[in-house]
């Protein structure tokens, strides 16, 4: 029986609740997200309830509650259900993402102190974004004479710069390719509250591949061992310089605080790869995709660094610089929205959202693309235009309602390595390749969605500037 003033949804089936007809919508749609969107419309509501096999779930629109469930601390918590229990290795309230509490708190604010100086200044984070560009630029000039997959490419180079900070050395490129594959499946598989998995958990023994379930175990697998080798190699010295995993042996050497274990390591690593990876390389993604189809803009983009830059390396100081381009970059997450809905939350007290009750316990997710592309805070959503992050005089305009990398105490702590590696990355390229499209055909930028929006797969010609 739905509680009373309980947000407006499908009805409840016993044992799923109303998974299965989210399932269904899901499918008909192609995301879980626009599942959601279309039944918060036809139930013409701001704050939609549903029911999974076990929990209540509650999707959030609109810029009024989103930034509700942002700011105030009773949805700060996360869920421990059967989802982030099997993405945390089996192990609860472990990592930064699935974490709460001290825990969180504690690691989430080690981690942040050790990305802190990423993106500003010459820092040495900086120094390995430019050093994965020129190997991506030389990559490049190789191959030039044939068309280029770069989402693949760029998605490796996110991940070596990832991996770099983590572990202190590039990895195996064989091993990269093979993880990013299990990543790319995963962010297709599931959706931000766990999809089918999470709704019916018993789903896995009926059908283990349909479910996910068969690929998450992979992954875990396969990422604790790469992991645990590293560790290993750290332990015994063998690789040179200062990372985060040598950081965090010291400090569990040297800490009273018990939560420095090495299972705490192997989640946080693995938190890291799994938010920085496809986030920041699908941005780029969308970003070459736009630039490709549209010349006129790839045009104003290459005179603008051409005049202002030239053929210098760029660094993240030259974004204060580059409006345009700048513009175009914010434009890029607004249009296509990489994580179209954040979260998953949990509700710690029971919560009054857009004057509907929610209990207690309750799993809330949050919408973030319909609010970019809402014709009354936008005008002309549809429209792909970086000039309106431009103000009268020429400055770059932030927006208020814009949060790709979320707000409040959860907001991204990868957010600077993010932005410094997205500008440099495509200014990089762009200022010495005009890229077009391959075989005069023009790839859909019409994206798939599943935990995150990604980009269809498509191939690029790069024409040398100069
Ligand atoms: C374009 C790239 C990225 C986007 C759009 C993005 C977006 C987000 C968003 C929206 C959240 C908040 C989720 C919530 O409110 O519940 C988040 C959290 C997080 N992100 Fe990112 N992110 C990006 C890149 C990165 C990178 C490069 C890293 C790591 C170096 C990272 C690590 C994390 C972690 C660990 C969290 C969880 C924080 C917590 O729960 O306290 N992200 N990200």
């Amino acid at each position: 029986i739905k509680p009373k003033r309980f947000p407006p949804g499908p009805v409840w089936y016993p044992f799923i609740g109303s998974s299965g007809i989210l399932q269904k919508l899901s499918k008909q749609l192609g995301s879980e997200f626009k599942a959601c969107l279309e039944l918060s419309r036809q139930y013409s509501t701001n704050v939609l309830g549903l029911k999974t096999s076990s929990e209540l779930l509650i999707v959030v629109f609109g810029v009024k509650n989103v930034r509700q469930v942002f700011n105030n601390s009773e949805f700060d918590s996360r869920p421990h259900n059967f989802f982030s229990r099997l993405r945390c290795l089996g192990l609860t309230n472990r990592g930064i993402t699935f974490a709460n509490g001290e825990i969180w708190k504690e690691h989430r604010q080690f981690t942040v102190k050790n990305l802190k100086h990423v993106g500003y200044g010459k820092t040495r984070m900086e120094m390995e974004i430019q050093n994965e560009l020129s190997k991506t630029v030389e990559f490049i000039k190789k191959n030039n004479s044939q068309s280029i997959n770069l989402v693949n490419l760029l998605s490796e180079s996110v991940m070596n710069v990832l991996w770099t900070y983590v572990a202190g050395e590039p990895i195996k490129e064989d091993k990269l390719k093979y993880l990013l594959d299990l990543f790319r499946k995963r962010g297709k598989a599931f959706s931000v509250g766990g999809g089918l998995l999470n709704q019916i958990p018993w789903s896995r023994f009926v059908i283990p591949e349909m479910s996910g379930y068969t690929l998450i175990t992979k992954i875990n697998q396969e990422i604790s061992q790469i992991i645990e080798e590293a560790i290993e190699k750290h332990k015994t010295k063998q690789v040179e310089g200062k990372d985060f995993i040598y950081l965090f042996l010291e400090e569990m050497n040297t800490t009273k605080s018990p939560t420095f274990t090495e299972e705490q390591l192997k989640i946080v690593c693995l938190d890291l790869l799994i938010a920085g990876s496809h986030t920041t390389s699908n941005l780029l993604g969308f970003a070459f995709l736009k630039a490709l189809k549209s010349p006129d803009i790839q045009e104003k983009i290459y005179n603008e660094i051409n005049s202002l830059i030239g053929d210098r390396m760029p660094c993240w100081n030259d974004s204060n610089r580059l409006i345009y381009t700048s513009a175009f970059i914010q434009e890029v997450h607004r249009y296509y929205t990489i994580v179209p809905m954040a979260g998953p939350r949990l509700l710690q007290r029971d919560t009054c959202i857009d004057g509907y009750l929610v209990p207690e316990g309750s799993t809330i997710l949050i919408s973030l693309a319909d609010i970019c592309h809402d014709p009354e805070l936008w005008g002309d959503p549809h429209v792909f235009r970086p000039e309106r992050f431009i103000d009268e005089r020429g400055m770059l305009k932030n927006s208020d309602h814009m949060y790709p990398f979320g707000l409040g105490r959860r907001r991204c702590p990868g957010d600077s390595l993010a932005k410094s590696f997205i500008f440099i990355t495509l200014v990089g390229i762009l200022q010495k390749y005009r890229i077009q499209c391959s075989n005069g055909t023009l790839p859909s930028d019409v994206p798939s969605i599943g935990i995150l929006s990604s980009p269809k797969p498509y191939t690029a010609e790069f024409t040398l500037r100069k």
